[in-house]
């Protein structure tokens, strides 16, 4: 078991409360690490560490803090198996969806680093003669950044790679559910020898040291991946210094298998969709719309893939399912099946919690379909975050476009068809801000990762996620 210090202006300190957290296995309730628990009085420190880091490091060229950048992206790189294995261990993902996380991580800052040559500026002509009008893009300052468990290290790196190639320095919070890779990235700052202060990593609770981060006055902007509940709490924070805040939070997806759809291409990226990593992305198969003149063929084929996937040990190759990353998790995929059948929800297959055998120890859960379901039926519309799914039939566009928006959430949409009319009735009509066509979920770091209604605001990756960590500075240049 590791024992971590918090990073802070280039070095590995205790929070001063002196208080520390555990972070466990999933997948066999073991302690595999100790990290810190900061609170108030840290985010003080690290605030102060960041402000002061800023100046020099705005003050390098872009070029400059690319170099940097990419040197730090190729050592994550080297060392990616070891970060892979202990985000299996700290969050129980599959270890080949760990190497894509942590090769997703440096694909997010080399992304990143592409645009050190393109922050470009504006030159208006002005109304008044003898005057230019220059619109400067400045960095903003000190960024703070709040990452989720589910890919906690891609998450930091898809927030760190715009922010310091912006020209800002970062304070990075991840959960304490899933602390310890984001934490190795300090080893990495100092073996690259990034600037003290420039990267900072601080671990704590969210309503306190994340808190106290939020309301700091030297936070300019706030990047947070996560809940709803906690996005909304962190919008009203910002409230005390009007920091920009970008915020992806949670999702309902519908799934749309409309009556022309190549049947098999669908049933597999629906599996995919829905169990990737426990179903445990933001992005994920929430609820499946199948049309009826498809549903019986549609659903023979679904069902036995899903009947034929693996639960168990997530560092084996044959494994499809790992573990929930903790009680509360596992418990609320047992509450949410057990409403949904009191609510007159029938379950296909699974629906239970795995316990015995190897399965004593973790947070083990059956990958679940709910038939018979309705619309009005809570399942429909409250996010799973795990592997249970909800389906539906349906019998025309207008009915299933309806099903589609009536959530509370719009981050993303799959919909499976080859008639193009459909397919832009349904971009131009799903209130959802990434529509997947006849394909499952996964952006590329050139999209726009844009939460609609209450799965975010802001938006992140690709040019309009990096233009948002730098401000506009416009000069009136009179030389009459
Ligand atoms: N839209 C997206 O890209 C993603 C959304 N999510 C959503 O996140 C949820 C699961 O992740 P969790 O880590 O459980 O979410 P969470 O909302 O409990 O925590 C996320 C982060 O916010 C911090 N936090 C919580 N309350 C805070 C507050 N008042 N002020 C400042 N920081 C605070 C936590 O410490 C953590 O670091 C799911 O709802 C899922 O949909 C998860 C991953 C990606
Ligand atoms: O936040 C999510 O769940 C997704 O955006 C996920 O996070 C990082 C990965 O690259 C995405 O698939």
């Amino acid at each position: 078991m590791k024992e971590y210090k918090m990073f802070v202006n280039g070095a590995w300190v205790n929070a001063k409360s002196g208080r520390t957290d555990e972070v466990i296995n999933p997948a066999t309730e073991d302690v595999i690490g100790r990290i810190q628990h900061g609170d108030r009085e840290d985010a003080n420190k690290v605030m102060a560490a960041a402000k002061a880091a800023q100046i020099a490091w705005r003050q390098q060229t872009a070029r400059e803090r690319a170099t940097l950048m990419r040197a730090f992206a190729a050592e994550l790189r080297n060392r990616k198996q070891a970060l892979a294995t202990l985000l299996v261990q700290e969050q129980g993902k599959l270890l080949k969806v760990a190497l894509g996380e942590v090769e997703a991580a440096c694909g997010f800052i080399e992304y990143a680093c592409d645009w050190a040559r393109q922050m470009d500026g504006d030159i208006v002509k002005s109304d008044n003669p003898n005057e230019h009008i220059w619109i400067h893009k400045v960095p903003r300052g000190v960024i703070v950044a709040i990452t989720a468990w589910n890919f906690p290290l891609a998450l930091a790196a898809r927030k760190i790679g715009p922010a310091l190639i912006a020209g800002n320095t970062i304070v990075v919070k991840p959960t304490t559910e899933t602390p310890l890779a984001t934490l190795e990235l300090g080893y990495i700052a100092e073996q690259v020898g990034l600037p003290k202060g420039v990267l900072n990593i601080v671990t704590g609770g969210g309503r306190t040291l994340g808190d106290a981060l939020v309301r700091h006055p030297d936070t300019k902007m706030v990047s947070m991946t996560g809940s709803t509940p906690a996005g909304q709490a962190i919008v009203k924070a910002s409230a005390d210094n009007l920091a920009h805040v970008q915020l992806e939070l949670g999702g309902k997806a519908p799934f749309i298998v409309m009556d022309d759809a190549d049947l098999e291409q669908a049933a597999a990226a629906a599996l995919h969709s829905r169990f990737d990593n426990c179903g445990q992305v933001c992005t994920c198969n929430e609820r499946m719309y199948i049309h009826d003149a498809v549903y019986d063929e549609f659903m023979a084929l679904f069902l036995a893939k899903v009947k034929a996937l693996k639960v168990g040990d997530p560092m084996l190759e044959d494994t499809d399912l790992g573990p929930k990353v903790n009680q509360r998790e596992v418990e609320a995929m047992e509450r949410l099946v057990a409403q949904s059948v009191k609510e007159g929800a029938q379950i296909a297959t699974g629906g239970a919690r795995l316990k015995e055998g190897p399965y004593e120890k973790g947070f083990w859960f059956e990958p679940t379909v709910l038939t018979h379901v309705s619309q009005d039926m809570s399942i429909v519309h409250e996010e799973s975050f795990g592997p249970i799914l909800p389906v539906i039939r349906f019998n025309s566009l207008d009915q299933v476009i309806g099903y589609a928006n009536d959530s509370d959430y719009g981050l993303a949409a799959m919909v499976c068809t080859k008639e193009m009319k459909t397919i832009l009735r349904l971009v131009d009509e799903l209130e959802a801000g990434e529509v997947y066509i006849n394909r499952g979920h996964g952006e590329q770091h050139q999209g726009f990762h844009n939460g609609y209604k209450l799965s975010g605001t802001g938006g992140e990756d690709g040019k309009y996620g990096f233009e948002q960590y730098l401000e506009k500075k416009t000069f009136y240049v009179n030389f009459d």
